[in-house]
């Protein structure tokens, strides 16, 4: 019996390594612009070329501005011009798939890879960079790598890795209504701890994994990384087939059937072992909101703060043990990242945001996902819903999710963020971040202070 897990690292298991790592063949190679010219320049002075340049694509999204009517070379902190044009330069001398600030596909690289079918069931992908894990949720074994690893898995289409540990996490029964997730894994995470993946593979199944759209999965395997998970995975089901068919990178043609036919022994078997299985109720997750500066501090927005907060954490934040976030006043609000820039979160937004303000005082900002999700927005009109309420709209890329020098959000602000991370600093020099689902960070903005989308939706506004 084997793990969906033991099949795709089997599957691409080339040779033993030595000291018990394993040689492993990528199919896929994403880069940035932070990382990605750092190694292919790297690989170029070394000697070496891009084995097979197309398995290898390189997205602007990073340090790109976000400002509507950009310039190409545009960058949204000092000096990241220079990260932007040798990207170009160098993917161009490389000759791999460029997608570049201007180019119709654009977007984040975890938004983007799914669109364009890039990340697909059964595939390894790679990317400098943590948050790769996302693409777990199409199948994919897709993990987080550092640009030197990057280098050797250009130049020979293959990584050494050792074969981590498993770990199932089993989700039984439903979310409740207004629960995401983004709830559910900041409920996790906090439940048991920042630790807690322990450097496994996860595999995450149950009725409310399945009940997941593949936007919410991709949300879900997102915060994999938070969790201390190698990777995270989903079984691909009939919605996945329906997502990713018909994509520009997906199969096509005579193909069509092969790959059909694959994705569907993409499971794992009954009785197949793991080393580690955790079990939760999805009827037991609230709406959640971080408090601290670890994903792992977060709580349902009724709970109380823990009495053994981080005294260092409650300093940063400005609270004190014992208290609520509940109903603390907002400076600043942020939808967008690759955890929840997509489609269906800007939607969840909107509906609380459809004919109310922002509160007086609160800079709100939304920078979408990807091209793709902008024009989709725009197409139903959610841009305008956003900006009647008082939001700025961004161009596409990974904006105020962290702080790269230039523009944010003043010291000591409070901001509700639909991102990943709450360290100190992460979207600037003392600035406090509260993550939440979009939907939460729609609700606070609009009231001015940590609330539930329940709240707004009462009768006659705020409770
Ligand atoms: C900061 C940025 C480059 C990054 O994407 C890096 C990473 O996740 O590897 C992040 O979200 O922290
Ligand atoms: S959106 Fe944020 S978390 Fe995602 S890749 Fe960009 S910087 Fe990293």
């Amino acid at each position: 019996m084997a793990t969906l897990f033991d099949k795709l690292w089997d599957m691409h298991r080339v040779g033993d390594a030595g000291d018990g790592d394993d040689l492993i063949a990528i199919d896929r190679l994403l880069l940035h612009e932070r990382t990605g010219g750092v190694a292919l320049k790297s690989l170029a002075a070394a000697g070496h070329r891009v084995r097979d340049p197309a398995r290898v694509f390189s997205i602007m999204d990073h340090i790109v501005s976000f400002r509507h009517g950009r310039g190409r070379d545009e960058a949204r902190s000092p000096g990241g011009e220079a990260f932007i044009v040798e990207t170009r330069e160098m993917a161009q001398t490389a000759g791999i798939h460029l997608i570049d600030t201007d180019n119709p596909a654009q977007g984040i690289v975890h938004v983007v890879a799914p669109e364009l079918g890039i990340a697909l069931p059964g595939l390894t992908l790679v990317c400098p960079d943590s948050h790769t894990c996302s693409l777990g949720a199409l199948g994919a074994l897709a993990w987080g790598i550092g640009s030197s690893d990057a280098e050797h898995a250009m130049a020979t289409g293959t990584l050494r890795a050792a074969k981590p540990r498993q770990m199932l996490i089993r989700v039984a029964g439903r979310l409740s209504p207004g629960v995401s997730a983004k709830d559910l894994a900041l409920y996790i995470i906090a439940r048991f701890g920042s630790d807690g993946g322990k450097r496994c593979a996860i595999e995450y199944a149950g009725e409310a994994i399945s009940d997941l759209s593949i936007e919410g999965r991709l949300t879900l395997c997102n915060m994999a990384v938070e969790f201390a998970a190698f990777t995270a995975l989903i079984a691909p089901d009939a919605k996945t087939l329906d997502y990713v068919s018909g994509r520009p990178f997906s199969p096509s043609g005579a193909q069509v059937e092969t790959a059909l036919a694959h994705w569907q022994t993409l499971r794992t078997d009954e009785g197949a072992e793991f080393d580690e299985v955790i079990e939760v109720d999805a009827g037991k997750v609230a709406p959640q909101v971080s408090w601290g500066t670890s994903p792992e501090d977060s709580l349902a927005l009724t709970d109380a703060l823990p009495a053994d907060a981080s005294a260092r954490a409650l300093a940063y934040m400005g609270l004190t043990a014992g208290q609520s976030v509940k109903g603390l006043a907002i400076g600043g609000a942020f939808i967008g990242s690759c955890t929840n820039g997509r489609l269906s979160d800007l939607k969840a937004a909107a509906e609380i945001l459809k004919g109310r303000r922002v509160a007086p005082g609160v800079r709100a900002v939304c920078v979408p996902g990807s091209q793709a999700v902008s024009r989709e927005a725009e197409a139903l009109g959610i841009d305008r819903i956003f900006k009647d309420a008082g939001f700025e709209w961004g161009a596409p890329g990974c904006a105020m999710c962290f702080y790269a020098g230039g523009e944010t959000f003043p010291p000591e602000t409070r901001v509700m963020s639909s991102t990943n991370r709450n360290f100190e600093g992460r979207q600037g020099p003392g600035v406090r971040t509260h993550l939440a689902s979009p939907a939460v960070v729609a609700a606070s903005a609009i009231a001015g202070r940590i609330c539930a989308p329940s709240d707004i939706l009462v009768e006659g506004g705020v409770a």
